[in-house]
């Protein structure tokens, strides 16, 4: 089997390229590269690890032929297009908690900073002036921290405040109640924060609702005197109407780590008073730069080599332990998909997918996306487990899971139905050993097949001597056949024949057995 290939695009601890080689996949770091240079070469990669500089765009995806994974050793993923990375089926990951402490740590080391202004201080003392009147600064005891974001980054940074001896409000419309107890918080909405704090510091990721949510106007309702923190995402903020603020002394500080455009090289707030920034250094510290490379190449290898799945941001996760339990399920669950896709007839927007015994006791969400996978194949070649379900969803189609944990005839069973025009067709499988994977029934017909490669599927009337008679049209046309199975409803009634062949079946030859006495249904398969 050839080594899955990755390419680590953005400066990243030595330790994942380690990991990656160490987990059984080839590894380049080339950073730096310009979005046509990394256009030219993303097509010979499975996997992409980057940081926050790797812009990867609908046209970096497009050119992206193998890519299966996108690895962000970090958190913010606003420099990756989730939508269009899922189209393509290439799971996104991020390591959502590797670099929390380390970026609370700063947010908090900005807000001392501003405090005391020892930016400036520090300058104008090695400059010579020994500036002591000019500094007066305020203590933080006492004060209220106005938390934008309260999740893990906000909730971290609550508890250090809280050790300050400061008070906390927090404003996140998804911050429970319970929650907000636990994290020593007093939850407030956004106007409230604004009238109180003495300070406010922004950990939200920056999407279409947060986006300048300190606009002028919400500057302009925030406390006179108030100082700003942005360890988040530039974007956040009003740039310009910050600067206007600051010159006024509304705002009487802000430290920012994150800039709209970045890297920020001549931004205007770089001349306003009382502003402190740094380049987007909040998770730049030997602990947090181990433990994210660490993580993702960690999770990326799980991936490419195993099939794990964990902290994907488009996809369930699907733990190592369970990856190896599931996979036969899942080459199961494709087949039976992708059998009901090929022989179902008609608009298919209801479909149901049912497990049993064992089946019923494992991770579905895995099961369903490879059954999704499968039937998609009659839509799209481009299709995997990542993109399945939202092309289930945006053609409208009604997925329903059903578990039954009883055993019925099987230990295990994959049950899928489909509603189409004549009524509900379902096909079933099971596992042999609990690793090979097998047909066992057809629209209500037990048989027991393995689907693979090239097959022939036909319907008839049960007859003597027609199994003899395909035997002879595939003699006929030099095609062999590896496998036959057979089933029927009874004697004399419906049969199904299921064989598979080496060679591809030339439409002569479906033709051929559609003229067969008694034929009802041929069709040529592929899985
Ligand atoms: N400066 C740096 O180097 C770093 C920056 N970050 C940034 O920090 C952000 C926060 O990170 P985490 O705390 O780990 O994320 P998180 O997902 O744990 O927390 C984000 C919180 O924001 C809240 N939120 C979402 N929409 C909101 C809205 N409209 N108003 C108020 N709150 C809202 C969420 O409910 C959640 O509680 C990341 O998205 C990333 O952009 C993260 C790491 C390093
Ligand atoms: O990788 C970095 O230095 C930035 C980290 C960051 O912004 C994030 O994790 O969201």
């Amino acid at each position: 089997m050839t080594k899955p290939k990755v390419l680590i695009s953005d400066k990243m601890d030595p330790n994942a390229a380690r990991i990656f080689e160490e987990r059984g996949c080839d590894v380049d770091v080339i950073t730096g590269k310009t979005p046509e240079e990394l256009k030219a070469i993303i097509g010979e990669y499975d996997g992409l690890a980057i940081r926050s500089s790797t812009k990867v765009t609908a046209e970096i995806l497009d050119a992206a032929t193998n890519l299966k994974v996108i690895g962000r050793a970090g958190i913010g993923v606003d420099n990756v297009d989730i939508p269009a990375a899922s189209s393509k089926g290439v799971v996104v990951m991020n390591t959502p908690f590797g670099n929390s402490i380390t970026t609370a740590e700063h947010a908090i080391a900005l807000m001392m900073a501003l405090a005391r202004q020892i930016p400036e201080a520090n300058a104008r003392t090695k400059a010579g002036e020994w500036p002591k009147s000019a500094f007066m600064g305020v203590e933080v005891t006492g004060k209220t921290l106005g938390l934008i974001g309260a999740g893990n980054i906000g909730a971290i940074v609550a508890s250090r405040a809280l050790g300050l001896k400061m008070k906390v409000a927090a404003y996140d419309p998804f911050l429970t109640p319970e929650r907000a107890i636990e994290i020593g918080v007093e939850k407030v909405d956004l106007d409230t924060l604004l009238a109180r704090a003495d300070f406010i510091t922004l950990h939200t990721p920056l999407t279409d609702e947060t986006r300048n949510i300190l606009s002028r106007e919400r500057l302009q309702q925030a406390k006179e005197g108030v100082r700003i923190i942005n360890c988040a995402r530039g974007g956040l903020i009003d740039e310009a109407a910050l600067k206007d603020m600051l010159e006024s002394g509304h705002v009487a500080g802000a430290a920012l780590d994150v800039f709209k455009e970045e890297p920020a090289k001549e931004n205007p707030l770089f001349d306003a008073p009382n502003f402190i920034c740094t380049p987007h250094l909040g998770a730049s510290t030997t602990e947090a730069q181990v433990n994210v490379a660490l993580q993702v190449a960690e999770q990326m290898s799980d991936y490419l080599v195993n099939g794990g799945v964990t902290n994907a941001l488009n996809m369930p996760s699907l733990s190592a332990e369970e990856a190896p339990k599931l996979k036969p399920y899942m080459a199961l669950a494709e087949n039976l998909g992708s059998l009901i896709g090929q022989l179902a007839h008609g608009d298919l927007d209801k479909i149901s997918i049912e497990t049993e015994g064992h089946a019923a006791e494992l991770n579905q969400k895995p099961i369903v996306g490879a059954v999704l996978a499968g039937l998609m194949k009659r839509y799209s070649q481009s299709v995997n487990m990542v993109n399945a379900p939202f092309m289930a969803k945006e053609r409208g189609m009604e997925v329903r899971e059903i578990r039954n944990e009883r055993e019925g005839t099987f230990q295990t069973l994959i049950r899928v139905t489909v509603a189409t025009s004549q009524g509900n067709r379902s096909v079933a499988g099971t596992l042999f050993g609990n690793s090979d994977p097998r047909l066992v029934e057809i629209f209500g017909i037990g048989i027991e097949a393995d689907l693979s490669g090239k097959m022939l599927y036909i319907v008839n009337q049960d007859a003597p001597g027609f199994i003899g008679r395909v035997g002879a049209l595939m003699g006929e046309y030099d095609i062999n056949i590896g496998t036959f199975h057979l089933g029927r409803r009874g004697n004399g009634d419906e049969a199904i024949i299921l064989l598979s062949v080496d060679q591809e079946i030339p439409q002569e030859v479906i033709d051929k057995a559609c003229a067969l006495d008694g034929v009802k249904v041929v069709r040529a398969l592929s899985f």
